[in-house]
């Protein structure tokens, strides 16, 4: 069993990883459980692993339909709605098991559900264990892009069993290993380096892989989080490496399942390396590697394997609506190295269209 501390003065709670813990989940999460446990999950994560976790809890399902779009409008009204009628009060915890569409949508509920209430994640899927489950991003999608209404609201508890990851199915698997290699390239060499000679056995199903993995990708957003909740720093804009891109393109193909959000981020990640070297800010061989290594997780890294043929001008439209634009500029999350992230505020947009058309 790990521990791992998110400390943010009063808002401060663990991340636990443990293997069965959905087997045992009464007992970890007997401090904020009163009576029987309201429990938000997805179609698919009902089938597989719900069972599990009605084993050990008197649960209460809400089980929504599975897929992005399940964080729109007419998903966070008909959550409201369910869960209003299932009673619950402010005082209560209500619990996402799921991924991060799940994670992300009930945690928006929760934070406006009679002005605020609490919540738990157990995250079900790789990229919500490495990722999703902590740090307090909630949000839906409208359709003027990806996670444009939304909160900070952090979770009380995240409770990680790394044995649901048995029955994700591959492409969500590989999706959201995406984000694991992201840490290294942010600050992190050597984590990097270890996705080079792990990922196999960690898509493969490897449990020791596995298990570093979460623990290293959960240590370092933790630290990320604790230093920046609010992404008001400059730090926490690290951790969207690849979204600005991979956002527009998961805007374009319709926030649905032709293009994953890990998917996009992988592409959107290669775009940046790419985009940085093309700056002279990082050696050519450099953004080679990392495409190299994405592209052999079996995750897209061009436009064309993102199924995207839209103009440089359709995508930067696209971007014109990212939280990060301030004073009419874009920051950019662009690289001097591998593991060399940095914040880049002098991005020029029509620079950003022109490359895209170069870069099919
Ligand atoms: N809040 C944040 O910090 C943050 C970080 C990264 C991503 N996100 C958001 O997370 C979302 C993507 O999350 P995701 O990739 O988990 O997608 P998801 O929630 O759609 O889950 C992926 C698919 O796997 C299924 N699934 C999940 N766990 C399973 C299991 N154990 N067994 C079988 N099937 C399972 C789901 O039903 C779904 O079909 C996006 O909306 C993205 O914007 C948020
Ligand atoms: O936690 C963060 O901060 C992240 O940026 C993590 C991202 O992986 C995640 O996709 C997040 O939702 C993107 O943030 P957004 O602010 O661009 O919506
Ligand atoms: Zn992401």
């Amino acid at each position: 069993m790990i521990s791992i501390p998110v400390a943010l003065g009063a808002r401060s709670y663990d991340v636990l990883i443990e293997d069965g813990a959905l087997d045992s989940a009464a007992d970890h999460l007997d401090p904020w459980l009163h009576g029987p446990a309201v429990v938000v999950t997805d179609e698919h994560v009902a089938a597989r692993q719900l069972p599990r976790l009605a084993a050990s809890l008197d649960i209460r399902p809400v089980i929504l339909p599975a897929g992005e779009g399940t964080k729109s409008w007419s998903g966070l009204e008909n959550l409201l709605d369910q869960l209003l009628t299932l009673g619950l009060e402010r005082g209560d915890h209500v619990i996402a098991l799921g991924g991060g569409v799940i994670g992300d949508l009930v945690g928006f509920a929760a934070s406006i559900l009679k002005r605020g209430c609490n919540f738990i994640q157990i995250p079900t899927s790789l990229l919500a264990q490495v990722d999703s489950s902590v740090g307090g991003k909630t949000a839906i999608n409208t359709v003027a892009g990806k996670n444009l209404v939304g909160s900070f609201h952090q979770p009380s508890f995240v409770l990680i069993d790394p044995t649901v990851l048995d029955t994700l199915p591959p492409r969500e698997l590989r999706a959201g290993y995406a984000e694991v290699v992201k840490y290294g390239l942010i600050d992190d060499f050597a984590f990097f380096e270890w996705c080079e000679a792990n990922a196999a056995a960690l898509l493969a199903g490897d449990s020791a892989a596995r298990a570093e993995a979460i623990g290293r990708s959960i240590a370092a957003k933790a630290a990320i989080v604790a230093a920046d909740e609010r992404e008001t720093l400059d730090r926490r804009a690290l951790l969207n490496l690849g979204h600005t891109f991979g956002h527009a393109l998961e805007a374009e193909t319709g926030f649905s399942d032709r293009l994953l959000h890990g998917e996009a981020v992988a592409a959107g990640i290669a775009l940046a390396f790419a985009f940085s070297a093309e700056r002279g800010l990082c050696a050519g061989q450099e953004a080679t590697r990392v495409a190299a290594h994405l592209a052999a997780a079996g995750l897209p890294t061009t436009l064309a394997a993102a199924g995207v043929s839209a103009s440089g001008a359709a995508l930067v439209a696209h971007m014109a609506h990212d939280k990060k634009m301030s004073g009419g500029r874009l920051p950019f999350l662009l690289a001097r190295g591998i593991g060399r992230t940095y914040v880049d505020k002098t991005v020029d947009l029509a620079d950003v269209a022109a490359f895209l058309d170069r870069a099919v």
